[in-house]
């Protein structure tokens, strides 16, 4: 089968994006697997499919599939490439856009500059919904926040902040963020016994209560140059624990997110991420009928 396609990349997080506004393309978990290929397929960190309306109200649905061809709840850089792509495609002019993602409705808008804002929902700190098994722990408590020890093969324990942006994120404080050993330990933490649906591994440096720098492991893709999720996730869990403030800029290895998140509103309060959103190519590809 052939398929359209276009790449792109959020702060170097990158995409291939599919429109099934006019039907779905019905693919498997093994032909995600093959687009997100870097030798035999596109190259991807995640696979977004751009989807009609599930609902009166909503304006899309937007379906997404990491590199390993799990499906799943969330995804900031995609939100806000996912934005780009449909208004570069003509299918929609609005701003903002309501849309529907496995973990709920986001809303997104447009800025003048071509950067995208989307407002990422409350961040979600029950254990149970993360999820994250604790028992038998005994947290560290800062600032009123719990980090929690996470004993890593060789590493010992490892204190790690937990929350959900409606996917799971461990975050951890390095000193420096160049030397942090994401490749070691991110693939430990993605697959740790205590995260069930495992999870995405966050280091974090503080350089100052509102500028950090952050590399991800996330899970089903590995280190990605970026991580939107990963960023709102290591900013509220860095307010949280008293280091930052409520506007933070994140810079990553492939860019700048700017996150925002009014604690003093009240712990449900919406997280805004905002930053930039470029497509790269298009093209099509024939994607193996065997993989089916
Ligand atoms: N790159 C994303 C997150 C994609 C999903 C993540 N790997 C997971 O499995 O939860 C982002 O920008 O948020």
């Amino acid at each position: 089968m052939q398929i359209r396609f276009t790449k792109m990349q959020g702060a170097g997080n990158d995409f291939v994006v599919l429109d099934e506004t006019h039907g779905l393309l019905g693919l498997s978990a093994a032909q995600y697997r093959f687009l997100a290929d870097r030798h035999f397929g596109v190259g991807a960190d995640q696979i977004l499919s751009v989807r009609p309306a599930p609902a009166p109200g909503l304006d899309f649905e937007y379906v997404i599939h990491n590199a390993d061809g799990g499906e799943v709840e969330h995804c900031g850089n995609g939100a806000r490439c996912f934005v780009r792509y449909v208004h570069d495609q003509g299918l929609s002019e609005r701003n903002p856009l309501r849309v529907k993602v496995k973990k709920g409705v986001i809303e997104l808008k447009r800025l003048a500059d071509g950067r995208v804002t989307v407002d990422m929902g409350p961040p979600v700190f029950a254990l149970a919904d993360v999820p994250f098994n604790a028992s038998g722990l005994k947290p560290e408590r800062l600032n009123g926040f719990e980090r929690w020890p996470l004993t890593l093969p060789y590493a010992g324990e490892v204190p790690v902040a937990v929350l959900s942006m409606g996917n799971p994120h461990a975050v951890l404080r390095v000193d420096d963020v160049d030397d942090a050993p994401v490749a070691g330990w991110g693939p430990l933490i993605e697959v740790h016994e205590r995260f069930p649906q495992r999870v995405n591994a966050g280091f974090l440096q503080v350089v100052d209560r509102t500028t950090v720098k952050l590399r991800v492991y996330e899970r089903g893709a590995g280190e990605t140059l970026a991580c939107g999720t990963g960023a709102c996730a290591a900013v509220v869990a860095g307010i949280r624990l008293g280091w930052l403030d409520e506007r933070v800029d994140v810079h990553t290895r492939g860019g700048l997110l700017t996150i925002e998140w009014k604690a003093s509103d009240g712990l449900d309060a919406p997280v805004f991420m905002t930053g930039p959103a470029t497509p790269v190519f298009n093209g099509v590809i024939e994607v193996p009928d065997h993989l089916s």
